[in-house]
């Protein structure tokens, strides 16, 4: 029986006698929300010790989500609405009691069990929308992290297996992180994956290609633009990239090619942890973890100054090489699966069979795109293919088309004298290894074992424009 003496609420305790048949449970609350009544099969309901009091507790320290406190604060019942106790939904009804003269004394809440007919159609649909909610929740994060996990970056050779625990020791860590690579080796899945696996994974990533965005652009797409701040129709104001991270990561690809007037700039923001959104006068603090990724030679450029040293200095604190494709052949035929697979899954077509001879041709190959090149040559492959396997000539096909091997230059057969009949013997190459790269200036420095400064100058020497 209630502790209180208020007539209101023992008014409400003696209807009890005539409404139990109709609910499963009930609770009353006094004005300050701590219980003053609890009924004996509500107890049963929360599973309550057979020695525990909870007479003049707060509601919630007995019920977490209760909703009574409202019902007391506001005066306003709530009468449908449904809770879970364990895997049992109850359908719940709240109200408050007042006084005569209007004054909130506590409320009365009662629970009723799925067995009373009328509500059974009401808590079927809200369980069938609980259930669909939490599938699709599940899916939703069962993708999120397949996409991003660091398992999703396929390798097997002993090289990856550095990396990925490399991976996991700087994702805890809080510095910024450098991650070096040739192109298509997988930086942004990794930038991705340290994400993942960090303390920010609950917070957002956010990703900008810094070659892809126009020099007059770059400022504003970092820092935001403040409202009023330009007149025009391409100056509304709207959020930088460091603000929209806030809370998570910022990948900067292509690093390398930041301007140096912004450089600067964003060396400040790090330094300082506020940005300044364009034609404002104030600042706002920003708690970004930066991942950059280049494909280039960082060192080189800030030694010839093109790069700051300090804001180098600033993003390398934590470096990880992912080493090209040919330096790892033993992670083609895994890859191949994994590539196969997605292959598959955004074509919606059948899956493939990869024969042994199409996989050591793949070993074989030098994949100056790397991995991503991998996956065009399979696509291709299995586009062009005339059935589900792919054997040595279907990868073939798909291959780029290999440099020959001795160029039959009628420069090179004929007279001339030997430096002249080098010289062509070289353009030739180099034009070769163009080709063999899709035009990747570096790839083709690399197939050739020169280094990007010397490929350069013989560029500029033949007078190819690739
Ligand atoms: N180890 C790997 N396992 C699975 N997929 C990979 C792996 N490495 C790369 N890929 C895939 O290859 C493609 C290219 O990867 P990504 O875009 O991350 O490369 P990148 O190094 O950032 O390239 P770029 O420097 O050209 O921007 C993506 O489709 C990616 O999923």
């Amino acid at each position: 029986m209630p502790g209180h003496g208020h007539a209101g609420i023992e008014q409400a305790v003696n209807a009890f006698s005539l409404l139990r048949d109709y609910f499963e449970g009930a609770i009353i609350v006094d004005a300050e929300s701590r219980i003053t009544w609890m009924d004996a099969r509500y107890r049963d309901l929360l599973k309550l010790a057979p020695d525990f009091d909870p007479i003049g507790l707060p509601v919630e320290e007995v019920i977490p989500h209760s909703l009574m406190r409202r019902v007391v604060e506001t005066g306003k019942p709530i009468l449908l609405d449904i809770m879970r106790f364990d895997d049992r939904q109850f359908v719940v009804c709240r109200i408050p009691l007042k006084d005569e003269a209007g004054k909130i004394e506590g409320a009365i809440g009662f629970v009723f069990y799925d067995n009373v007919d009328y509500l059974e159609p009401i808590l079927d649909k809200f369980e069938n929308l609980q259930k669909q909610l939490t599938r699709a929740q599940a899916a939703l994060t069962r993708e999120r992290q397949a996409k991003y996990s660091l398992s999703s970056f396929v390798g097997v050779s002993d090289a990856v297996k550095e990396l990925k625990s490399q991976v996991r020791r700087f994702a805890l860590r809080e510095g910024a992180v450098l991650i070096l690579g040739e192109t298509g080796t997988g930086k942004e899945l990794l930038a991705h994956a340290i994400h993942q696996q960090s303390d920010r994974a609950d917070g957002p990533f956010i990703a900008v290609n810094v070659a892809a965005v126009p020099e007059q652009l770059l400022e504003a797409e970092f820092f935001g633009v403040a409202p009023g701040a330009f007149t025009g129709a391409d100056r509304k104001p709207r959020k930088g990239k460091f603000e929209l991270a806030h809370g998570g990561t910022l990948f900067l690809d292509e690093i390398g090619d930041m301007p140096p007037g912004i450089q600067a700039k964003f060396l400040r923001v790090l330094q300082d942890g506020e940005v300044e959104p364009l034609g404002s006068n104030t600042v706002r603090k920003v708690d970004v973890r930066i991942i950059a990724a280049t494909s280039q030679d960082l060192e080189a450029k800030v030694a010839d100054r093109s790069f700051r040293a300090d804001l180098y200095y600033r993003i390398a604190v934590l470096a990880i090489r992912i080493p090209p494709l040919r330096e790892r052949r033993g992670d083609v035929a895994a890859l191949c699966e994994t590539l196969l697979e997605q292959v598959m899954r955004s074509s919606g077509q059948r899956g493939w069979v990869l024969m042994p001879e199409a996989i050591r041709l793949l070993e074989a190959h030098d994949w100056p795109g790397n991995v991503r090149e991998l996956r065009n040559v399979l696509e291709r492959a299995a586009a062009l293919a005339p059935s589900e396997v792919l054997d040595a000539a279907a990868i073939r096909r798909a291959l780029p088309q290999a440099a020959p091997r001795s160029p039959s230059v009628p420069a090179l057969s004929g007279g001339g004298d030997l430096s002249a009949k080098l010289a062509e013997a070289e353009r030739q190459a180099i034009i070769a290894a163009l080709d063999a790269s899709n035009g990747e200036k570096l790839a083709a420095a690399r197939q050739l074992g020169v280094s990007r400064s010397q490929f350069y100058e013989k560029l500029r020497r033949h007078n190819i424009s690739s």
